[in-house]
């Protein structure tokens, strides 16, 4: 039987990006708690914290899960999506004009075998003006996002380079992604689903 690709996220980075490498799949939402994860070396939270998420949803016999979770890592401290504008405006002060480091956790399982990675990739902002940080903060697309910026929608304007897979910014590196995936065989679809 071919096994079927369950998604265990609810967030719509992660379903774009499966749907850009044409991989047919199911949402299955999970509701781990990652308050519980309280590691502060991020790359390790993100993998315990993709780990736990994959793990929370029931599998069944044919079923593939995958699971993620992005953090931004600066100086020490780890953002997760800001609670508030203030929170909001404080992360971006604090990236503006320097390079942080955004990691992505990932698991996949089946029932017989699973495995877990992370993968990190380096930031830098422009030196950004406080009217700047306020008016993109107005726009709301900081709020469901780690690090209070969307490198794929008007964040994008923030960012001067960036070092590794562009996709990890945006919550799932999907060409790892893709290449994890043929152990447990699940292959894109040659043609559009
Ligand atoms: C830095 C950055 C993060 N993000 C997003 C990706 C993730 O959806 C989110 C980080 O939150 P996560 O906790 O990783 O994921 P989620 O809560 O959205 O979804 P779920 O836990 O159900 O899988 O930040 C962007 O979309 N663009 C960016 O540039």
């Amino acid at each position: 039987m071919v096994p079927k690709l369950i998604l265990a996220s609810s967030s719509p980075r992660r379903r774009e990006l499966l749907e850009l490498v044409n991989l047919a799949f199911t949402v299955r939402k999970q509701e781990f708690d990652e308050s519980t994860i309280t590691t502060v070396e991020p790359a390790q939270k993100v993998e315990q914290l993709a780990i736990n998420k994959a793990k929370s949803i029931t599998i069944y016999e044919d079923e593939v899960i995958l699971a993620a979770d992005t953090v931004v890592s600066f100086q020490g401290r780890i953002y997760g999506k800001p609670k508030n504008s203030d929170e909001a405006l404080t992360m971006l002060r604090s990236l503006s004009g320097n390079v942080h480091e955004v990691y992505t956790g990932v698991m996949i399982r089946s029932l017989t075998k699973e495995i877990s990675f992370v993968e990190r990739t380096m930031v830098e902002f422009w030196p950004l003006e406080i009217e700047e940080i306020k008016e993109y903060i107005a726009t709301k697309d900081p709020f469901d996002k780690a690090g209070a910026y969307g490198i794929q929608s008007q964040g994008a304007v923030l960012v001067k380079n960036i070092i590794g897979d562009y996709f990890n910014v945006m919550g799932l590196p999907i060409s790892r992604v893709v290449r994890e995936l043929k152990q447990f065989q699940i292959v894109p679809n040659p043609t559009r689903c």
